[in-house]
């Protein structure tokens, strides 16, 4: 195969130093087998072990104390988790205090398994098991040895066969001292599986499981993980697939995987794993943890909910959870995270914004014909694969406005922000004075700044043009009538206009008076119910060579349209004023 770049690629070579590194495929040789996953699907929900209180937590420059470790606990629980791994009680005072608080309290539900987790000696093997005496539920006691060569070279400084025996004699360990806890089960991970031969992983967890007598009855964790990301996914889903189908006592193994994130494709290695028959997935609810994190199980679970298979976990207040998991770890989520950052329901951008608001409205009009909520509806919303909503957030977020954005985003915000309902053409104009703004003040334009600049623009004040009353007359023997009370430029004048409706009489009242305007469209929205709602007229008018939009306000329907041309009028006045041959921001005719 020819390594020579197309003509297309014009990529230069980097010169950084990557010629030090090997790719995994040359570090471990995994035994071809076959290979089901890439036909797989996810359909249910994995057994999801949060290991924010061990794992997350001793990655924090300042590790919790007891009261934030109490509150992480509780929010794991209230969200539904069924196993927590709580710490590592032999290696801290506060992880063991932790542990005996929840055997000395209610605080762990009868329903929850509480994990904690040991290396492989005897001392620390002890200390975890006096930890967890008195606990009412399940408690699930996990030792772990790293395997991968490297470890056992520098790390552990053993051959192959002594770490076999260091995890024999730990897994002995465990089975003399908590074997007869009355409700304690056994995990155990080879550390670094990942980067292990695959054959010495296997031969090591078939021991361990024989060891423990693994049975339907008392099923063994084996949790494989992913400890220093280092290949992509495919590789991962192979090594869980091989182990998958070559284990021992499958049956009565329960396969965990627990990705690390170095790669930033921690997410994709636990979904693969899962496709490749894994069946638990151990992880940190936003991803914290060593260097790039655990495996976010706040993505994990949500990217089935999006898939329409339910995570059986709740984030239906994800920023409530966010909140707590930001309070107890000193690390803010950033703002980019999938499903929970705090711009990633937004959009700025106007092709964005005008899908977005097509597709609300769409969702409105098929639930108001249906007559059911639109939360009873599928979900298709373009750019937004979930509902907002489902996550416990607020559609005022979604469309958000600033230089980027197009009629749509803008047309949009007004909306939420005054229940006005632009004609489309008037949205076009209007978004024109929106970027303008934008482009002038720098930054995002909130419904309040919007709503303002509508009125300075359509319905400004001043130029010298007020209506200060009009009425109509039928006499019955003769013709109507319509009488207006205008002041142009400070002149008051009072005047008949017989056979002309209300709006006609004050177009031609101003036509007298130097400022002439011809009503294109006139469209009315009325604002509001009972005996609080206000009409509003949308004026579209053409004078001397330009075209341009006015609103009206008013209690009444002709009240709302008199106000509009009252604003036209004034446009006109304010526009002359600012320059003699254009409108203000009207734009010309062609
Ligand atoms: C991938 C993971 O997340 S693994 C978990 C990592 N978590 C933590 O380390 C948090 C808490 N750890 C600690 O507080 C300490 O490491 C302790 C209390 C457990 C042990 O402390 P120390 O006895 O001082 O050992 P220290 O941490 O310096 O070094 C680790 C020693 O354990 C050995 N070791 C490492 N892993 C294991 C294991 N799974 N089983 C047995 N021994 C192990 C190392 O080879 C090293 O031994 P050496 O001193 O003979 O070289
Ligand atoms: C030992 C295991 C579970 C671990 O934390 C890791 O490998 O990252």
């Amino acid at each position: 195969m020819t390594t020579t770049a197309p003509w297309w690629d014009r990529q230069l070579p980097s010169g950084m130093p990557s010629h030090r590194y090997r790719a995994v495929h040359d570090r471990v040789a995994l035994p071809s087998g076959p290979r089901s996953w890439p036909d797989a699907r996810l359909t249910a929900a994995p057994l999801w072990v949060p290991v924010d209180l061990r794992d997350g937590n001793q990655a924090l420059p300042e590790p919790m104390d007891p009261e934030r470790k109490r509150r992480m606990f509780e929010l794991l629980v209230a969200m539904g988790y069924k196993e927590v791994e709580v710490g590592y009680p032999s290696a801290s005072q506060t992880d063991f205090d932790f542990v005996r608080l929840l055997a000395g309290s209610e605080l762990a539900p009868p329903d929850v398994t509480v994990s904690v987790f040991t290396a492989a000696r005897r001392d620390l093997v002890e200390r975890t098991v006096e930890s967890v005496r008195g606990l009412r539920g399940d408690v699930l006691i996990h030792l772990y040895v790293a395997t991968a060569p490297l470890w056992r070279r520098l790390v552990l400084r053993r051959s192959r066969q002594e770490v076999l025996e260091l995890v024999l004699a730990g897994a002995r360990d465990v089975l003399e001292l908590a074997g007869d806890l009355p409700r304690a089960r056994f995990q155990f991970s080879p550390e670094v599986f990942n980067l292990t031969e695959p054959e010495f992983a296997l031969e090591v967890c078939d021991r361990v499981t024989a060891l423990w007598e693994a049975s339907t009855d008392r099923p063994v964790v084996l949790n494989l993980p992913v400890t220093v990301e280092a290949a992509t996914p495919n590789v991962y889903a192979d090594q869980i697939e091989w182990m998958h189908r070559s284990l021992a006592r499958r049956e009565a193994v329960i396969l965990s995987v627990h990705p690390h994130n170095d790669r930033g494709t921690g997410v994709a290695c636990a979904e693969l794993a899962l496709l490749a028959g894994a069946q638990r997935v151990e992880g940190c609810v936003f991803g914290n943890g060593e260097r790039t994190g655990n495996v976010d199980l706040a993505t994990l679970a949500l990217n089935l909910h999006a898939q329409g298979v339910d995570p059986r976990v709740d984030f239906s207040d994800i920023d409530a959870v966010r909140r707590t998991v930001e309070e107890c770890t000193g690390i803010a989520v950033h703002e980019r995270h999938p499903y929970v950052g705090s711009l990633v329901h937004s959009a700025f951008s106007g092709t964005h914004q005008d899908a977005i608001a097509k597709g609300f409205a769409a969702l409105r009009e098929e639930a108001r014909a249906a007559g059911v909520d639109p939360r009873e509806l599928a979900w298709e919303v373009p750019y937004l694969p979930v509902d907002p909503a489902d996550l416990g957030r607020s559609y005022d977020a979604v469309v958000r406005v600033n230089s980027q954005s197009g009629k749509g985003g803008a047309a949009y915000l007004l909306r939420g922000a005054t229940g006005i309902e632009l004609p489309r053409a008037m949205q076009v104009d209007y978004a024109r004075h929106v970027q303008r703004l934008a482009d002038d003040e720098g930054g995002e334009v909130d419904g309040e700044r919007l709503a303002r600049l509508l009125h300075e623009v359509y319905a400004p004040e001043g130029g010298g043009v007020v209506l200060h009353g009009w009425h109509d007359e039928h006499p019955l023997d003769g013709a109507a009538s319509v009488t207006v009370d205008l002041a142009v430029e400070g002149e008051r004048r009072t005047r008949a206009f017989p056979g002309a409706g209300p709006v006609e009489a004050l177009v031609l009242a101003l036509a007298e008076r130097g400022v002439a305007l011809e009503v294109r469209s006139l469209a009315q929205q009325s604002l509001g119910a009972g005996s609080a709602a206000r009409a509003v007229s949308f004026l579209e008018y053409a004078a001397a060579g330009t075209a341009g939009w006015a609103l009206g306000l008013d209690s009444s329907t002709t009240g709302a349209n008199l106000a509009a041309v009252v604003s036209a009028a004034r446009r006109l006045v304010l526009g002359r004023a600012a320059s003699p041959a254009t409108c203000a921001s009207g734009s010309r005719l062609r």
